[in-house]
């Protein structure tokens, strides 16, 4: 394993930390996994209670890179992880989501094997939870800022790095320097690393992880601090990280830097629009406990669809409301619009299209002309606010229901309001 981490010396159950760094890994080449995506994967439907370890999709057709059951971590009377269930197939991305103190980095500290587990047991990469050693040298990890020497270049700190990682020293510089250039370096691996932006620096530390070809790169708040561009940046490198990007590449170099073959990244997060466009998996926590799990794709899908139905004269917005409640459809009025509830599966099904078609029918038998009738679409804040709050109040590990999207889906109507 590879880990990146801010403290100078950090003595682990596995090893030490040499100066904030340290490099226990195989030589890439080795145990090569197939590629694949889940991103489309077929699973239970929605509203179902929970994502069945044995149903969890994996296009790889490999078992799950990470299963473990009743994780746990006990801070003497605080409880930081508290019995997590957590399944993430292989070869996807994986987003790991939770509001601060959740219990994100006390997990991931427990997977690579820095924190021993109060509970639980399972299995990462296929061996055993319980015996670190037997998977750390297929796992990269950049737990929390990058750490590599100030003084050396970004070329000679991943050329130390793979020399401690037991790289043959005849294929150092070449792997050193097409990790450069996966990471978007190859032009500036001779400066020095303090010269480098906060993004460069995460990139080489997530070069830094890539050195022995991890099967699981496991990377906490990796855009933490972050601009704009520099965000852009780490996200188009994360999604080249696992061989397929989930889209067209954004730059050649990207398309370049696709792997040929399949690797699973668990990244936590608290950028939820980021995470929603990298992530084709999400593991949401809050107070140490599972508030969601299961594809990315699934948490966005909906019971219910709200519509933003505009009349051409603001003197209609009162009767249309009026109406709209006759036909029992619940809606809000604004000053402008109108927001109506449709419970229509999503906004491809015809029980949608038939929905709005009578909205707009009866709305023009009244003489209420609609200029706009346009679906609005939840953000991964909104369901992600929901989960919270349903975890809050004590609710389990249950993807989103018609009952959870409609309550979030008012709270964001009126937040918006
Ligand atoms: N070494 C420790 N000793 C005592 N309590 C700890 C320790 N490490 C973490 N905790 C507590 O465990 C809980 C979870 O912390 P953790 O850092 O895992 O959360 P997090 O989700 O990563 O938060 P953040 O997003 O703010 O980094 C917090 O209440 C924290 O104070």
């Amino acid at each position: 394993m590879h880990v990146a981490v801010r403290r100078t010396t950090h003595a682990t159950r596995t090893g030490t930390l040499l100066d904030m760094t340290t490099a226990i890994g195989r030589p890439p080449g080795a145990t090569p996994t197939p590629p694949g995506s889940a991103r489309s994967a077929p699973g239970p439907a929605a509203g179902s209670p929970t994502w069945p370890s044995t149903d969890v999709p994996s296009a790889t057709g490999l078992p799950s890179a990470i299963d473990v059951r009743g994780l746990t971590k006990r801070y003497g009377r605080r409880t930081a992880v508290d019995g997590l269930d957590i399944t993430i197939p292989t070869g996807v991305v994986a987003g790991f989501v939770g509001p601060n103190g959740a219990g994100k980095t006390t997990t991931l500290r427990m997977l690579l094997g820095l924190v021993r587990p109060s509970g639980g047991d399972g299995t990462v990469l296929g061996q055993p939870l319980r015996a670190p050693a037997s998977y750390l040298p297929r796992v990269g990890a950049l737990i929390e800022s990058p750490a590599l020497y100030p003084a050396l270049s970004g070329r000679r700190n991943l050329t130390a790095l793979a020399v401690l990682a037991g790289i043959p020293r005849a294929q150092v510089d070449a792997r050193v320097e097409t990790i450069l250039d996966q990471v978007g370096l190859a032009g500036r691996g001779g400066d020095r690393f303090r010269s480098y932006s906060l993004g460069m620096k995460q990139r080489l530390a997530i070069g830094a992880a890539l050195l022995t070809d991890p099967d699981l790169l496991v990377l906490d708040e990796p855009t933490n601090g972050l601009d704009p561009i520099g965000i852009r940046e780490m996200r188009t490198l994360i999604r080249s990280l696992t061989g397929r990007p989930t889209q067209p590449p954004e730059t050649d170099a990207d398309a370049g830097s696709a792997r040929p073959r399949g690797r699973t990244v668990l990244v936590s997060s608290h950028l939820l629009a980021e995470v929603e466009q990298i992530c084709d998996w999400l593991i949401v926590v809050e107070g140490g406990r599972l508030a969601y799990q299961g594809p990315t794709d699934r948490l966005m899908a909906s019971h219910t669809v709200d519509v933003v139905l505009r009349p051409e004269h603001d003197h209609d917005l009162a009767p249309l409301t009026d109406l709209l409640a006759g036909l029992g459809l619940p809606a809000t009025r604004g000053e402008r619009d109108v927001v109506v509830t449709v419970d229509a599966g999503d906004r491809e099904s015809r029980e949608y299209v038939r929905a709005l078609a009578e909205v707009n029918r009866a709305a023009a038998s009244r003489g209420i002309t609609l200029i706009e009738m346009s679906p609005r679409r939840d953000s991964l804040e909104d369901r992600y606010q929901g989960l919270v709050t349903a975890a809050r109040a004590g609710g389990a590990t249950h993807p989103p229901t018609t009952h959870t999207s409609t309550a979030h889906t008012s709270t964001a109507q009126e937040a918006r309001r």
